[in-house]
């Protein structure tokens, strides 16, 4: 409701992408703000990268996306790969996990930064390079002139992720998607790079639309999260609201379970079973199998539903009760 005030940046609304048959993410409603930072949080599988590509344009035949995405006021879903490549780069960036997928072997780190100024931006080579010297330094690599000249496999994976972080930056984004981009790395590299991109965005002023499966890393990062479960929207709130007054029971089994928001191993909670086969479709809440409040719902306040209503998930609405308010 805060945001409602400021001219968003990132407007999605009922996003859909499917595969064939099959419905990985539905009824995605999202908005993201000028320098607003949210991260989209879940188990593996529940459609958050999904939905990061989607707004890329990045999702290939046979995947169809449906529903708007709105970057600056322009409808991006529908638009040819053309029309598409100009927004990302300048409009829209993203940073991968796989920093080794990325970058391009055979190529020095300075040549496929500069490459993006020269082709993009029709700079000469020698702008480019004290550019891309600039970039590197900016995303912490030090000597950097001493650099240029060395491929991908002489860094280390935290630096690779800073290279590709600079690439990301190059043509000054206004939005970055960054999809677990610190998943491969160690804690303390890790604590670098959330640190870089917490910089980065500041000093840029650049929003962030951050895809993570670990609470504590969204938590270093974002103003605002957004829990995904089975390809919806379950919860979302300041990042205060999750943590503190976590609505949603998917929302609190998630936080039972996670190491950093206990305060003894004992405490933990693992979420039993798994999440649903995507194939499978809900009436209602997809997380009701698993979930304790459903099974008290059915068992103490309606124990005839169990007899009328043979799918447990059909009977609990709270996740809409809920993304809806
Ligand atoms: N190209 C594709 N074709 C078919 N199904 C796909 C494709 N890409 C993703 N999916 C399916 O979409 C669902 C959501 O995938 P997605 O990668 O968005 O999950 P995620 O939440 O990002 O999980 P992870 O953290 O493991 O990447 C998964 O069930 C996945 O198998």
């Amino acid at each position: 409701m805060m945001h409602a005030l400021k001219p968003s940046l990132l407007s999605i609304s009922g996003l859909g992408v499917r595969f064939g048959p099959t419905q990985v993410v539905r009824g995605i409603d999202l908005t993201i703000a000028p320098g607003e930072s949210v991260a989209v949080l879940g188990e593996s599988g529940s459609g958050k990268s999904v939905t990061g590509k989607a707004v890329m344009g990045l999702i290939n035949p046979p995947g169809r996306v449906e529903g708007s995405v709105r970057f600056e006021g322009e409808e991006l879903v529908g638009r040819s790969e053309a029309d598409m490549k100009a927004v990302r780069g300048p409009g829209i960036a993203m940073v991968f996990q796989d920093s080794l997928d990325a970058l391009n072997p055979v190529y020095s780190v300075g040549d496929q930064i500069m490459e993006i100024l020269t082709v993009r931006l029709g700079w000469s080579r020698h702008q480019a390079r004290s550019e891309a010297i600039r970039l590197m330094e900016q995303v912490g690599i030090s000597q950097p002139e001493n650099r240029l000249k060395d491929y991908p496999h002489q860094f280390s994976g935290g630096m690779r992720q800073r290279i590709c972080i600079a690439m990301a930056i190059a043509l000054k984004p206004k939005l970055l998607i960054a999809d677990e981009p610190t998943t491969a790395l160690d804690v303390t590299v890790q604590a670098g790079i959330l640190n870089l991109i917490n910089r980065l965005r500041a000093d840029t002023g650049m929003a962030l639309l951050f895809v993570t499966h670990d609470l504590a890393v969204a938590r270093r990062v974002a103003h605002s999260l957004i829990i995904m479960y089975a390809g919806r929207i379950v919860e979302r709130g300041t990042v205060d609201d999750i943590f503190v007054r976590p609505a949603h029971p998917y929302t609190r089994a998630l936080l039972a379970s996670n190491p950093g928001s206990v305060r003894h191993w004992s405490q933990l909670q693992p979420i039993s079973g798994s999440p649903p086969d995507k194939a499978a479709r809900f009436a209602g809440c997809a997380f009701a199998p698993r979930c304790p409040r459903a099974e008290a719902r059915c068992t103490d306040e309606a124990p005839e539903l169990r007899r009328i209503l043979p799918n447990r998930e059909s009977r609990c609405h709270f996740a809409e009760e809920i993304a809806h308010a």
